[in-house]
């Protein structure tokens, strides 16, 4: 069902909304984010419509006025592909494909669809596929009737390319059977996850792109996939990593990203019991990124929907090689000094005034630090290791020798 096609890359236009709760500088930074998916995709932007509205248009989510000029560019410029930043409901969707004879793509399609593209083994395909169709079942009243089905491309991989799951039972019924594939799935994994005795958990968790597998690399010298795409990784990777001695499981897992799709968050749900199980978590933020603040708070939030807020975690600040700061001139006296101005060691000291030494500052891919880095995670393993196996404390001194 799933398929996986080279691409070339597809004409696309973004559209998003000023509203209320969402200035022009969120939305720019939402729209920066919502290219970078698109880009992922397949899909190349070559222009971004924006609108001031209070709430969106119920029929068509932009106002008349914008639709039309819309319309007008991509028939002018044979757009094949327009992408919305926020999610569309049934009726938008299908009043908006009538308008602009375009595939019509929202954010929460377009990370379903990057999804089905990178998911590699059968358990991921199968949580992805999962997700697609709880995403397409409230969307089948007449979907895709008007448009070419077999043109393939962005948001065109996976259910609803084929006519006969136009019929709502079907697709429950896959639903159904999908639901079953996993359950099966899942109970091998919790056994193989058991099997893997009292060792302590650490998992990798994070925004998608901040270096998690770098990182992963790094310290279990393995060779996990990473790249500059967002969601490079989708199923977890164990490895045992070994520091002064002592043992512990390092686990790499998908990215988080904002407005993750709630269908996601539920057929990922195993992929994530790696992390709801573990015992200490790294949560690593890409410094380097204007906006790693907000990632960290959806990070957050997404970790509180899978119940782990609680859990020992440790920020872990990566590439810090990487990270930049605006400066204001000497004679320069109207600019007001904000976050954008902060200096690394700032960041070190407002971090470190919060959580301590639980804040960390690496560069994964330079190494940079990574010795304080292996210090501080050793201290937490062995921590936790000593209460499981209290008989072999004396195996790990306090300190690592180096
Ligand atoms: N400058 C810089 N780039 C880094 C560093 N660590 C990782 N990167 C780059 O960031 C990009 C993403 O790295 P990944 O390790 O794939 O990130 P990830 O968190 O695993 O991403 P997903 O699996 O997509 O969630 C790659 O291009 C890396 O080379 C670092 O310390 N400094
Ligand atoms: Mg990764």
């Amino acid at each position: 069902m799933l398929e996986r096609k080279e691409i070339a890359y597809e004409k696309t236009v973004l559209i998003g909304i000023v509203t209320k709760n969402q200035d022009e500088d969120k939305l720019n930074e939402f729209l920066d984010e919502l290219e970078f998916l698109t880009y992922t995709a397949g899909g190349e932007v070559v222009k971004r419509f924006t609108q001031k509205m209070d709430i969106p248009n119920s029929k068509t989510f932009i106002g008349t006025g914008k639709m039309d000029e819309v319309k007008a560019y991509v028939e002018e410029n044979e757009i094949g592909t327009v992408v919305f930043d926020d999610e569309l409901t049934p009726a938008q969707l299908r009043n908006i494909e009538r308008i602009l004879k375009a595939k019509i793509i929202d954010r929460t399609n377009l990370i379903l669809d990057i999804f089905a593209q990178r998911a590699q083994t059968s358990y991921a395909r199968t949580q992805v596929e999962l997700a697609q169709y709880q995403y397409l079942l409230p969307r089948l009243t007449g979907l895709w009737t008007h448009l070419e089905r077999q043109r393939g491309g962005i948001g065109m991989r996976g259910p609803g390319e084929t006519e006969i799951e136009t019929d709502r039972r079907i697709v429950r019924d896959r639903i159904s059977l999908l639901k079953k594939k996993l359950q099966t799935i899942d109970k091998q994994m919790a056994t193989q996850r058991g099997n893997r005795g009292k060792l302590v958990r650490v998992a990798l968790v994070g925004y998608t792109n901040v270096g998690k597998s770098t990182l992963m690399n790094v310290v279990a010298k393995s060779e996990v996939f990473a790249e500059n795409k967002l969601f490079a990784t989708l199923d977890t990777t164990v490895r045992k990593v070994v520091i002064g001695n002592l043992p512990f499981l390092l686990s790499d897992t998908v990215g988080f990203i904002r407005k993750l799709p709630t269908q996601l968050v539920e057929s990922f749900k195993s992929t994530l019991d790696e992390v709801r199980e573990a015992d200490l978590l790294l949560h690593v933020v890409d410094i380097s990124h204007p906006q790693f603040e907000d990632h960290i708070e959806s990070v957050n939030k997404i970790l509180g929907e899978i119940d782990c807020t609680e859990k020992p975690t440790i920020m872990v600040f990566n590439k810090i090689d990487a990270y930049e700061y605006e400066t204001i001139a000497s004679y320069d006296l109207t600019t007001e000094r904000t976050k954008a101005h902060y200096t690394l060691d700032e960041w070190k000291q407002t971090w470190m005034n919060k959580i301590g030494d639980n804040a960390l500052f690496i560069s994964a891919i330079h190494k940079g630090n990574i010795d304080e880095f292996r210090k501080r995670v050793y201290k937490e393993v062995r921590d936790i290791h000593v209460t499981r196996f209290p008989y072999n404390n004396f195996l790990y001194p306090e300190i690592v020798e180096e």
